[in-house]
């Protein structure tokens, strides 16, 4: 049977979920073996094997969103667009968001980890927390998970300054707004020009529902072997932006040829100091038919040092339907995927544990063979 928290043992279950210790307790308390429901069979575990100095450059080099807005415009729209359409993962730099804020954002994240537990769980843990906006937590989804991931979090909604500054953790709530605000500009610039490539212009009120949920999660990942940071999963959203420490571990799946690379090889996103990382969720690959690809990942663990990582997910309104944008399907023939409120999505990804790219097939549309 799945190991899951039910039969993590009380002991545990207490001291990791309701004392808000979580993984960094454990570890901090100086275990020396992890318990069994953190261990990860050997294939869904990764062993880094360092930066192959023949990578394909487009996954390394960062793409200058500056040069958006200059004569280089359609090179750097290409590049996007071919990154989303191959790896759906790639780096930017000059993104317009201050380079001093990510060093800021990596110290607040460390400095909210770092506080004393019950502090955490006292004012943020679910259930315990004044704004269903701010979760505190451990793991994803610990109830549905194979094996549990070995990582705290704290994950913060984005519902209007007033609350975030009310109600985000004091350590971080600052940089954070001032970070989910910057990204969400950029976000909102590539997903234009990634829409434009396809035919599509959307207008103004269309795309503010697409991107109209903003969510940004500071991620610890504590040390360890046998385990697994964050599990096999794509993002759920339209676009993720993600900062990354310098630890590294962060894989993609490699699904298409053009990258030189064999089907099914798992990839690192190297750390790149003032870059991020943007990444395409299932619910562009549903809006683009498919032709943007929501990319499987993954977080390793090391026994050298812990490692924190800064998302900000960007989806759409719970409301929203979603569906292949029609001039796209008009150009395919066919749609791929079919019509849902995105609430319904949102409910079917966060009631499963980390399992890939399982969480599309809830809405793709399987052709029956005639
Ligand atoms: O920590 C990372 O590098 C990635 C985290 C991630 O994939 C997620 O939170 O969805
Ligand atoms: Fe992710």
């Amino acid at each position: 049977m799945a190991p899951s928290f039910e039969n993590i043992g009380n002991e545990l279950f207490n001291f990791v979920v309701r004392e808000g210790n979580g993984v960094k307790g454990m570890v901090d308390s100086g275990i020396t073996t992890v318990p069994d429901q953190y261990i990860q069979s050997p294939q869904e575990r990764i062993v880094k094997q360092g930066i192959d100095p023949s990578y394909p450059p487009s996954l390394v080099s960062p793409i200058d969103l500056s040069e958006l807005e200059g004569p280089n415009h359609d090179q750097v729209v290409e590049l996007l667009g071919q990154s989303a359409e191959t790896l759906g993962f790639f780096q930017v730099i000059n993104h317009g968001v201050q380079v001093e804020l990510l060093e800021q954002l990596k110290d607040a994240a460390h400095r909210f980890f770092n506080q004393p537990p019950e502090r955490k769980a006292f004012v943020y843990l679910k259930g315990a927390s004044p704004s269903p906006f701010v979760k505190y937590g451990t793991s994803f989804v610990p109830e549905a998970e194979k094996a549990l991931e070995w990582k705290d979090y704290i994950s913060m909604t984005y519902s209007g300054d007033e609350d975030a500054l009310n109600f985000w953790p004091e350590e971080c709530k600052e940089v954070a707004l001032e970070y989910l605000k910057s990204s969400t500009k950029m976000v909102k610039r590539i997903l234009e020009v990634l829409l434009r490539r396809l035919g599509v212009t959307v207008d103004h009120t269309e795309t503010e529902a697409y991107i109209g949920t903003r969510m940004v999660n500071m991620n610890l990942v504590s040390k360890s072997e046998l385990t697994v940071g964050v599990g096999r999963h794509s993002d759920m959203g339209i676009l993720t932006v993600l900062l990354q420490d310098g630890i590294g571990g962060l894989y993609v799946k490699v699904e298409d040829d053009r990258l030189g690379r064999k089907k099914g090889e798992w990839v690192e996103i190297p750390p790149t100091p003032g870059a991020l990382v943007v990444n395409v969720g299932d619910t562009l690959e549903i809006l683009s038919n498919g032709r943007y690809k929501s990319a499987e990942h993954r977080v390793w663990t090391t026994n050298a040092e812990s490692r924190v990582s800064i998302p900000v997910f960007v989806f759409p309104l719970p409301t929203k339907k979603i569906k292949p944008l029609p001039q796209v399907v008009e150009k395919d023939g066919v749609a791929h995927y079919g019509e849902f409120l995105f609430e319904e999505y949102m409910k079917n990804f966060f009631g499963k544990g980390h399992e890939g790219k399982k969480s599309l097939d809830f809405v793709k549309i399987t052709m029956s063979p005639s």
